[in-house]
C-alpha cells in the first residue's frame, strides 16, 4: 500500500471489509443487508422520500438541546428510541406513525425505551411540549404509510435530530412491533390520546401549516399536565381569556421556533459541508505510484489496506468518468485491482488476471469469493442398483440430512450433514451411489447415451461419468472407459465393480491415439484434462501452481484430444454421432478456443445445443478473439451463479465421416492440409514443429505433428510403430531358439481353428528343441537375456507374435556383435541372436507394448 493509499485510507471512514456482504453490496444484490444510507442517500445515492425528510431532521429537540447543554452524550440514536414514548402519548394514530420509528428502535436495542420511560416527569413533559406541536398537526393520518409520512413531517417541523438513515419501508414494517407498546402507553396518556384521535387533516396540511389551529378546546381543557402546552399554543380559548401572558408566551414560542429554524439551517449547512467533505475525501483516493508499488513489494501488505484499495478501485471503475484521477487510465486501475485481488485471495497474478477478465468487475469479485466457499456435497443415485427415493430413505434412516439436488436432475441428492461418513455407508459400499459433484452430471446428461449404443469415455478415471453413462445405458451396449493414467484406471475399475457396471471395458491408451485403436462409436465423451480453474474451492493449489506454460501444454493436449474424439465417432450412427467436450475449467482458452479450433479442423462437425436448460452461454467473442457464432449453444457454469463447480460443456454433432480434403477419417489426420490459422495457433502455442515448418498453408503435415513438442513426438512415433504393419515373423523354430515364449501360443477357446494333433506334436518338439538349444548354449557359457513383460503371456499383446526388439547396444559392443540373452535366470555368453526378441503385452489394454515401464529382467545364473 502506497502512502497515497494510506492517506486515503486514513481520510476515508473505513470502508467495510471485503467480505460477502461487501461483495453483495458492490454488486448491489438484493440479498445483501441493505447498506446504511450515506449522506442521506440510499445505497445508490437515490434520495428516498423518507430519507430526504430525515435529512432535514437535523434540528435537535429542545430536550436534546438541553441535554446537550448539560453534556449528555447520548447519540441521536437514543433520540429515536425516545420517540415512540413521545408518540405514544399522543393517540393511536400517532402511535402508529411513531411506531415506524419504534420498529427501527426495536431493531436496534429498544431496551433503552424503558430507560426513557423512567426519565423524570419533567423531562417527559418538556419533550411533550416540544413534540406535541407537530404531533397535533398530524391530524388525519389514516394509513400506515401516511402515518409514517406524518411522522416524518412531524420531524421536519420539530427539528428532531436524527442520524438514522433507515428507509420508509423499515418504518412501516416497524409498525406491527409497536402495537403492544401502544396499549401499554395508552393507559398513562389516555386523555391526550383521545384528544389526538379527534385530529384529522392531511399530510400536506401538516407539512405546510405551521401552528394554525393546532390545539382544540378539548386539548386545552384536558391538558392538565400540559400547562406549558396550553401556554405554548395560541388557541381560541386563550384568546377569549384575553390573557396578556398568552401573547408573551406566544412570542417566546415564536422566538424558540426561530431559534430552532436557525439551528436547523446551521445544521443543514454543516451536514451539507460534511457531505461535500466526504465526497472530496473519497475522491482524493489515488493509485499508488510506481515507486510506492516497488516499495510495497518489499514488505508484506496490510490486508486491510488492500481491502480498502479494492473497494475504492471497484467504486471508481464503476463510475469511471466521474471518479477517476485525471491522468490515469482504466487499465492502470484494473492492473492495480488485479494485483490487490491476487494478494487478497492468494492467487498468482497471472491466473487472477486470466479469471478476472471473464467477468465484469463486480462479478469477478463474486467469483473469487465463491471460490473461497466449499460447494455442496452431492451424490448421484446409481440407478443400476436403486432408486433415488429408496436411497434417500435409507440415508435419512442413518441420520443423513439431504434433499434433491434440484429439478434439473432426477438422480442427484444434496447432502447437508450426516451422522455417518457419507463415503463409507453400507449403501455406498453396495454401490447405491457415487459421490460426485453436481457439475459433473452435466456432460453425461448432455451426451444422453441411448440404450445399446457404443460409447467411448476417452478420459474416464476415476469413473464418475463412466458409471453414469453405464447407468443411462442400463448396462446395455458398451462403454469403453479409457484413461492414460494407469493408476487412475485402478480406481476406475474399482468404481465400475462397486456400482455394478457390466457393460464397460477399461483401456489405458493415450486418448490421442484412439481413432487408431477403436473407432466407430455412437457417442464420445471427452472430459478433458484441464487446469481445474472451476474447482478452486476444492483444490486451492490451483491458485498458485498454474503458469503460462501449463496452459500452453494443456490447451495443446485438449486440441489433440478433441480431434481424436471427433475422429472416433461414426457420423453414420443411427442414434448418435455426438461428441461432448467438457472441462472443469472456466478459462476461454481451454473451452471455447478448443471447440472453435475443432470446428475449423473438422468442418464435418457442428455445434448443437447441449440440452441443458440452465447455465450461461459460451463466449462467441472474448478479448479481441471471435469464435463461431454457434458456440453460443455451449454452456458455462460458475460457482457464484449456480453454486456448483465451474464447468464447461459443448456438444458436437458429426455430420459426415469425410470432410473436404480428407480421404477418410483414418487417414484424415495424415492428409489434412494445415490451415493458415492453424499454423498461427500452433506457433502461438509454441509448437516447435509448426514453427520449424514455417510455410503457412502449404505443407502437408501429419496433423498432430503441427503442434507437437518432443514428448508428443515420442508418443506419436511409438503409436505409429505400434500400428504399422508387423515385420515378418521369424520362423517359429528360429524365434523359439531365442525366446521360447515366442512360440505360437494356444489358440483361444472357440476362437481360431482347432489345431491338429500333429501340429501340437510338432509344437512340443519345437519347444523341446528350443530348450535343448538354449541349454546347450548356456552350457557353452553364453549369456542369454530375454526381456519379459511383467504380465507377458496373460494379455492379448502377449498372444500376438512378438515383435523383434533392437539388440542392446551395450551388450553388442561388449560381445563384439554377440547379444546378451538371459533365459530362465541363467545368463551365459554365446553367439548373438540374429534378432533379439521381446515378449510384449499389457495388463490393461493399451499399455505400451515395447520400451515402456513395467518391464523387468529375469537374470540369474
Ligand atoms: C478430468 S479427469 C476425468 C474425470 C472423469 N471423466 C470422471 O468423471 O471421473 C481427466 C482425466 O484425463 C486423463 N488424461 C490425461 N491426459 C490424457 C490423455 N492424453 N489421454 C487419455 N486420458 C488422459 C487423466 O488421467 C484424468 O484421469
Amino acid at each position: 500500500m502506497g502512502n497515497r493509499g494510506r492517506q486515503a485510507r486514513k481520510q476515508q471512514k473505513g470502508p467495510a471489509p471485503l467480505d460477502g456482504k461487501l461483495v453483495a453490496r458492490l454488486s448491489g444484490k438484493p440479498e445483501a443487508a441493505p447498506p446504511k444510507a450515506q449522506n442521506g442517500k440510499g445505497p445508490k445515492g437515490k434520495p428516498g422520500k423518507v430519507v430526504k425528510a430525515k435529512q432535514q431532521k437535523k434540528l435537535p429537540k429542545k430536550s436534546q438541546l438541553r441535554r446537550d447543554e448539560e453534556g449528555d452524550d447520548s447519540d441521536a440514536h437514543s433520540e429515536l428510541e425516545q420517540e415512540p414514548v413521545v408518540g405514544a402519548r399522543g393517540n393511536g394514530k400517532l402511535q402508529k406513525a411513531e411506531a415506524g420509528k419504534k420498529g427501527l428502535v426495536n431493531g436496534k436495542g429498544g431496551g433503552r425505551e424503558k430507560a426513557v420511560q423512567a426519565e423524570s416527569e419533567d423531562e417527559e413533559e418538556e419533550e411533550e411540549e416540544e413534540e406535541d406541536r407537530p404531533v397535533k398537526k398530524a391530524k388525519g393520518a389514516d394509513g400506515k404509510a401516511k402515518k409514517v409520512k406524518s411522522a416524518v413531517a412531524v420531524e421536519e417541523h420539530s427539528g428532531w435530530d436524527d442520524v438514522e438513515d433507515d428507509d420508509e419501508e423499515e418504518e412501516v414494517e416497524g409498525l406491527d412491533d409497536l402495537e403492544d407498546d401502544d396499549e401499554l402507553m395508552e393507559g398513562s396518556e389516555g386523555e391526550e390520546g383521545e384528544g389526538w384521535e379527534e385530529m384529522d387533516g392531511d399530510d400536506e396540511e401538516i407539512m405546510n401549516d405551521d401552528f394554525e389551529g393546532i390545539p382544540s378546546d378539548e386539548d386545552l381543557e384536558e391538558g392538565d399536565g400540559g400547562q406549558q402546552i396550553t401556554m405554548g399554543f395560541n388557541s381560541d380559548s386563550d384568546a377569549e381569556e384575553g390573557d396578556s401572558d398568552a401573547d408573551s408566551e406566544e412570542l417566546e414560542v415564536e422566538r424558540e421556533a426561530r431559534e430552532l429554524d436557525e439551528q436547523a439551517r446551521v445544521d443543514e449547512e454543516l451536514a451539507e459541508a460534511e457531505l461535500q467533505t466526504n465526497i472530496a475525501e473519497r475522491e482524493r483516493f489515488t493509485l499508488p505510484s510506481g515507486q510506492e508499488i516497488e516499495r510495497d513489494a518489499q514488505v508484506a501488505e496490510d490486508i486491510s489496506l488492500v481491502q480498502t484499495r479494492i473497494s475504492e478501485i471497484v467504486r471508481i471503475l464503476n463510475n469511471f468518468k466521474e471518479l477517476k484521477e485525471p491522468d490515469r487510465s482504466r487499465s492502470e486501475y484494473v492492473d492495480q485491482l488485479i494485483k490487490d485481488l491476487a494478494t487478497y485471495y492468494g492467487y498468482n497474478d497471472y491466473l487472477l488476471e486470466k479469471l478476472f477478465h471473464l467477468f465484469p468487475v463486480t462479478e469477478a469479485i463474486e467469483f473469487f469469493e465463491a471460490n473461497e466457499v466449499p460447494r455442496p456435497v452431492v451424490i448421484r443415485t446409481n440407478t443400476l442398483k436403486t432408486r433415488r427415493r429408496d436411497l434417500a430413505q435409507a440415508l435419512i434412516n442413518r441420520g443423513v440430512n439431504l434433499e434433491a439436488v434440484g429439478k434439473w436432475s432426477k438422480v442427484g441428492l444434496q447432502i447437508f450433514d450426516s451422522a455417518v461418513p457419507i463415503g463409507a455407508t453400507p449403501e455406498y459400499l453396495a454401490g447405491h451411489y457415487m459421490l460426485q459433484a453436481a457439475s459433473s452430471f452435466l456432460p453425461v446428461m448432455s451426451l444422453a447415451p441411448q440404450e445399446n449404443e457404443r460409447v467411448l469415455d476417452m478420459c474416464a478415471a476415476p469413473g464418475g461419468k463412466t458409471t453414469y453413462i453405464a447407468a443411462l445405458l442400463k448396462n446395455t451396449g458398451m462403454v469403453i472407459a479409457n484413461d492414460a493414467n494407469k493408476d487412475r484406471c485402478k480406481a476406475l475399475i474399482a468404481n465400475c465393480h462397486r456400482l455394478g457396471v457390466k457393460n464397460a471395458a477399461i483401456s489405458n491408451y493415450d486418448g490421442r491415439e484412439f481413432p487408431g485403436v477403436i473407432g466407430g462409436f455412437d457417442r464420445v465423451l471427452l472430459d478433458a484434462p484441464c487446469s481445474g480453474t472451476g474447482v478452486i474451492s476444492k483444490d486451492p493449489s490451483v491458485k498458485v501452481n498454474k503458469s503460462d506454460e501449463d496452459f500452453r501444454l494443456l490447451t495443446h493436449i485438449q486440441k489433440e484430444l478433441i480431434l481424436a474424439a471427433i475422429d472416433s465417432v461414426d457420423a453414420g450412427s443411427k442414434t448418435g454421432g455426438y461428441i461432448v467436450y467438457s472441462t472443469c475449467s472456466v478459462t476461454v482458452e481451454e473451452n471455447e478456443e478448443v471447440v472453435n479450433y475443432a470446428l475449423k479442423k473438422r468442418p464435418n462437425c457442428k455445434i448443437v445445443p447441449c440440452g441443458l436448460d440452465f447455465g450461461r452461454e459460451g463466449f462467441i467473442s472474448f478479448r479481441g478473439k471471435t469464435f463461431h457464432p454457434s458456440l453460443v449453444h455451449t454452456r458455462r457454469y460458475y460457482p457464484h451463479t449456480q453454486n456448483m463447480d465451474g464447468f464447461y460443456v459443448a456438444k458436437i454433432k458429426k455430420t459426415s465421416n469425410k470432410y473436404p480434403g480428407s480421404k477418410d477419417v483414418e487417414t484424415a489426420a495424415a492428409d489434412a492440409e494445415e490451415p493458415e490459422e492453424e499454423v498461427e495457433a500452433a506457433e502461438e502455442n509454441g509448437a516447435k514443429a509448426a514453427a520449424k515448418k514455417g510455410k503457412k498453408g502449404k505443407a502437408k503435415v501429419i496433423e498432430p505433428v503441427a503442434f507437437d513438442d518432443d514428448e508428443d513426438q515420442k508418443l506419436i512415433e511409438a503409436s505409429l510403430q505400434k500400428h504399422k504393419p508387423k515385420a515378418p515373423k521369424p520362423a517359429p523354430v528360429e524365434a523359439a531358439i531365442h525366446d521360447p515364449t515366442a512360440l505360437p501360443s494356444k489358440p483361444k477357446r472357440g476362437g481360431q481353428e482347432e489345431r491338429s494333433l500333429d501340429e501340437k506334436r510338432s509344437e512340443r518338439a519345437l519347444k523341446k528343441a528350443a530348450k535343448k538349444d538354449a541349454m546347450k548354449r548356456l552350457k557353452d557359457g553364453e549369456e542369454i537375456t530375454v526381456e519379459v513383460d511383467e504380465v507377458a503371456g496373460k494379455s492379448e499383446g502377449a498372444e500376438k507374435a512378438p515383435e523383434p526388439a533392437a539388440p542392446s547396444p551395450k551388450a553388442a559392443a561388449k560381445e563384439g556383435g554377440k547379444g546378451k540373452v538371459q533365459v530362465n535366470g541363467v545368463a551365459k555368453k554365446g553367439p548373438a541372436p540374429s534378432k533379439p526378441t521381446t515378449a510384449a503385452g499389457a495388463g490393461i489394454a493399451g499399455q505400451p507394448a515395447a520400451g515402456g515401464a513395467g518391464k523387468r529382467k529375469r537374470s540369474s545364473k
